[in-house]
């Protein structure tokens, strides 16, 4: 599979960067290729670290205005125009969608992704991957969202909230 990851470009605490490498480690030795924003910063290098210390291949969509930050040593790198181009590249080259603790631009990229399922443009697994319990309030605004008929199909159908790696890795069929 190519597991596209979404996350912070920062600098995070332990209790974050532990969590990532361990999904990035597991997508390696797994015989997975990680699919990713291609920048060499913050939880993005972490995750591409750790994937590529694994043994696993690396696809990088950066865009023109950050490709100053581009991981040099990759499988593959794309420079897509502009944002809305890069997500829709990163899509493209995906077979599953996970979302890790992030900022407004992983959101961005989160909700972006969830809305083209939603309109059912895409049918691939989405997995947010709730370390520290990150996630818990866009959980329980999904959860209402669902419950008072925001969404014209189930919760479920669009996106699985995983405690910790193993269990993201299960949920996208190992
Ligand atoms: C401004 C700095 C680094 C920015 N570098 C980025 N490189 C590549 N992709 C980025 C960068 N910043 C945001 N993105 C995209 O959004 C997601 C992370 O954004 P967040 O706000 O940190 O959650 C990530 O998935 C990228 O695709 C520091 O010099």
């Amino acid at each position: 599979m190519n597991i596209c990851v979404f996350c912070s470009a920062a600098d995070l605490d332990e209790v974050y960067t532990a969590a990532a490498r361990e999904f990035a480690e597991l997508i390696g030795k797994r015989g997975h290729a990680l699919v990713w924003g291609g920048s060499d910063v913050g939880l993005m290098k972490v995750v591409a670290d750790g994937v590529q210390g694994a043994g696993g291949r690396l696809i990088g969509v950066s865009v023109e205005f950050l490709q100053h930050k581009a991981r040099a040593e990759t499988d593959d790198m794309i420079i897509a125009r502009d944002l809305a181009e890069r997500k829709a590249l990163m899509l493209q080259h995906a077979d599953a969608v996970v979302v890790m603790v992030g900022g407004t631009g992983t959101l961005d990229e989160a909700t972006d992704i969830l809305e083209l399922k939603k309109h059912g443009m895409h049918r691939k697994p989405v997995v947010v991957l709730n370390t520290a319990g990150f996630y818990d309030g866009l959980q329980q605004q999904m959860l209402r969202m669902d419950a008072e008929r925001f969404l014209p199909v189930p919760l479920t159908d669009l996106v699985t909230f995983a405690a910790d790696a193993q269990e993201a890795i299960t949920a996208l069929g190992g």
